[in-house]
């Protein structure tokens, strides 16, 4: 089935189209890595995928429904870890899960229950007592993710996951994102680490001006560019150079 399904979507922000005519599917159980410069439209994109912000045309389908005509179904199964995620400092890590499990309408003893499960797999349950202020960035980052999974979706949005992470703690997230996928989750994520990108997505898409300008897998990335057997670095280097221009 198709996890993901994006259809000449669009945002303008006054004149300038942040993303134009955006075609992509992603099926269920892929980790599909979005590569970009600064400001070619990586956040806009998941931001309309997760119905943060309005398309200005096209839409966008979570597992058959559309994020504009039925938000709610489609963004049950979604979750959404911004780069930046709002966390409150003054909670503890169990009480700020609790809450996050509370909006989605879990019950309390479920919501306890899979907050200790997270928390025990991300090294995060011996912290239990500190408030979230208190904690590195790395741990906040973790602790942010086991929020987008409290509610066990089958569709993640992440926008740059590992950025600020040790290696260790680098490790344990892109374990975590290859189990959830292993399972049949589907990931979409940003990423300025191309060795990420290489290493875990099953295929790629560089956007460019707004525009994806290229997707598939490394292999056929290469194809595309004049990079036959070159790194990823060189292929994106050469199919942005193509490709930019705003549109
Ligand atoms: N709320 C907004 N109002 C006006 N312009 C915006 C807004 N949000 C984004 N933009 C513009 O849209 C374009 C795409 O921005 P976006 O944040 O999606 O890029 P990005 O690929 O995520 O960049 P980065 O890698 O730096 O995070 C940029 O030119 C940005 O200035």
């Amino acid at each position: 089935m198709t996890a993901l399904g994006l259809s000449k979507l669009g945002k303008r922000f006054g004149a300038t189209w942040a993303v134009r005519e955006l075609d992509l599917e992603v099926p269920e159980g892929e980790l599909f890595a979005l590569l970009g410069a600064n400001g070619a439209g990586k956040t806009t994109t998941l931001r309309m995928i997760a119905g943060l912000l309005l398309p200005t045309e096209g839409d966008v389908s979570i597992l058959g429904h559309s994020v504009t005509r039925e938000p709610n179904a489609a963004k049950r199964p979604l979750a959404y870890l911004p780069d930046d995620p709002l966390l409150y400092g003054k909670l503890r890590p169990l009480e700020y899960l609790e809450f996050v499990a509370g909006l989605w309408g879990l019950s309390a003893t479920s919501a306890a229950r899979r907050a200790q499960e997270l928390l025990t797999w991300l090294g995060l349950w011996e912290h239990r007592f500190e408030v979230v202020e208190t904690y590195s960035r790395g741990m906040k980052q973790k602790l942010a993710l086991a929020g987008a999974l409290i509610h066990e979706p089958r569709v993640m949005l992440l926008d740059e996951p590992l950025t600020g992470l040790d290696a260790a703690a680098a490790k344990l997230v892109k374990d975590a994102l290859r189990d959830f996928v292993a399972s049949g989750g589907t990931i979409v994520l940003t990423t300025h680490i191309l060795d990420v990108a290489e290493r875990m997505a099953d295929r790629i898409g560089i956007i460019a001006g707004g525009r994806l300008i290229a997707q598939g897998t490394l292999a056929d990335l290469r194809a595309q560019s004049g990079e036959e057997g070159g790194t990823l670095e060189a292929v994106f280097l050469d199919l942005v150079a193509r490709g930019s221009g705003r549109p």
